[in-house]
């Protein structure tokens, strides 16, 4: 299938490479030249596993970027992957969807024969046929169900393990309105389809935008609950790992997103979960629960900070803060814990020297003050004391070595051999 995909980011661009795999023709219509022309050199553009074989296997055969939206015309469906971030309130800003939605409706105004467009971004119920399919037919003078069709086909890939979790998802969801675009897509996506680990979900347009919300909303609800028994667990001078191991073997809870700590960042769960509380306020109900599930996860950094804070005066003090994005295996920063930890460490008047094996470039920007150190080790030598702010593989068997004081404290319980410490303290156990 001829498939064009509008937005070359980490959802773009991944799904372009794992579509070009299936053996699809992928063309990615990006605004960004220099992401564009990496993917037209073979190269990622993003730090993701598996993404960077796959670009260079297929660019230049069946993947290309473009910054020209009418290669759209040559295709039979495009996806848009558009970031749709918060507004300063917290509710979904719309306004790249939007301008993405003109571009794309104006291209199809002289294409001939029919052509699907999918929403493939997060956005609330009402969005796809109330925002996007009217701009389309507007701008491009043809009726929804009369030349073009519309579904919602939200991701659920996670950053760090988006190829496999694209190629091997637990679900598809597809919200359509017309059978033949979900004809369309059950095809396009046949391959992962026919795995046996993979369910189909065929829903209406609303449910699948909601779909995607209430996941994310109850992992990082799950996720928060987790870390309050964390704290709580903390002060009973318990382990919550130990505690929540156990509790995961009841398989209505699971095993899976129980790790406590520093809590949850990256560019969705914070700005969906926000989208979803202002919506619901504009819908007049009082989404009280998940206020808390942010309240909850707000406290964690400057609770870490202030673990740090009983060891010894924060002022003047040279803190190595290890991981700077917001989970491992990528390089995304978008709203990480670990810039909440340094911010606090700057208000309290500490120097900080970071390490990240591939972040630090997407943090040096905004952070001009903060050192950067070329490795663990290095941001260790001579530091009064370290905070563990992402689970990197790598941090594992550290022998935090070098350290003036070994104060360490643990916001992502990493493996560590504590004898060899003056302080180790896990922030929720
Ligand atoms: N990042 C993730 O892990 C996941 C993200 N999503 C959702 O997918 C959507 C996209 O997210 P990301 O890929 O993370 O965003 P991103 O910010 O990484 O990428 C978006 C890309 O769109 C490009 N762009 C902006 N305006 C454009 C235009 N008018 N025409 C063409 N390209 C344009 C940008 O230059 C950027 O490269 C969001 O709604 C997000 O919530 C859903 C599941 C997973
Ligand atoms: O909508 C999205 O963009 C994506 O958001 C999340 O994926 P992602 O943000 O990439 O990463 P997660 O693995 O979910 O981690 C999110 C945050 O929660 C934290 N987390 C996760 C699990 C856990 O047990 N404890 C915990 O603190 C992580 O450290 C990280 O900061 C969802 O897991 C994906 O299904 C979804 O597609």
């Amino acid at each position: 299938m001829n498939v064009s995909i509008v937005g070359s980011g980490y959802v773009g661009t991944t799904i372009a490479a794992c579509l070009a795999d299936l053996g699809h023709d992928v063309i990615n219509v990006e605004i960004d030249k220099e992401i564009v022309d990496s993917i037209n050199a073979g190269e990622a553009p993003i730090h993701e596993s598996g993404l960077e074989e796959r670009i260079a296997d297929y660019a230049g055969t069946n993947l290309r970027a473009t910054t020209e939206y009418d290669e759209v015309r040559d295709t039979d469906v495009t996806f848009l992957c558009l970031p749709t971030p918060q507004t300063d309130d917290g509710s979904l800003d719309l306004a790249i969807m939007r301008a993405g939605a003109e571009s794309l409706g104006r291209t199809l105004e002289s294409k001939d024969g029919d052509h699907l467009v999918v929403v493939k971004s997060t956005v609330l119920p009402g969005t796809t046929e109330d925002v996007v399919a009217p701009i389309l037919e507007g701008e491009s003078g043809t009726s929804i169900g009369d030349g073009i069709d519309i579904a919602m086909n939200p991701e659920f890939l996670r950053m760090g393990t988006a190829v496999t979790d694209f190629l091997e998802p637990d679900k598809i969801v597809l919200g359509t309105a017309f059978d033949d675009a979900a004809a369309t897509l059950r095809e396009l996506y046949a391959p992962i389809l026919e795995q046996e680990n993979t369910d189909l979900v065929e829903t209406d347009i609303r449910e699948a935008e909601l779909i995607k919300y209430a996941n994310n909303a109850f992992l990082a609800a799950k996720v928060s609950l987790v870390n309050e028994l964390g704290n709580i667990a903390a002060e009973y001078d318990t382990d919550a790992y130990e505690v929540l191991e156990a509790v995961g073997l009841d398989d209505r809870i699971s095993d899976r997103f129980m790790r406590s700590g520093l809590g949850w960042g990256g560019s969705c769960f914070p700005k969906d979960v926000n989208a979803l509380r202002a919506g619901a306020r504009e819908q007049g109900y009082d989404p009280e629960l998940l206020d808390a599930v942010v309240a909850v996860n707000d406290t964690q950094p400057r609770r870490l900070v202030d673990l740090l804070a009983d060891h010894f005066h924060l002022e003047g003090a040279r803190i190595a803060v290890l991981g700077l994005s917001f989970k491992p295996g990528t390089d995304d920063v978008r709203k990480s814990r670990a810039l909440d930890v340094i911010d606090h460490l700057g208000e309290r008047g500490a120097t900080v020297v970071a390490y990240d094996p591939v972040a630090i470039e997407n943090v040096r920007p905004d952070y001009p003050s903060v050192e950067y150190a070329e490795s663990a080790e290095e941001a260790l030598e001579g530091a009064d004391g370290a905070v563990v702010a992402t689970d990197w593989p790598e941090f594992d068997e550290l022998s935090f070595a070098g350290m003036a004081r070994s104060v360490v404290i643990d916001g992502r319980r990493i493996d560590v051999d504590e004898s060899a410490l003056e302080v180790y303290e896990g922030l929720t156990w």
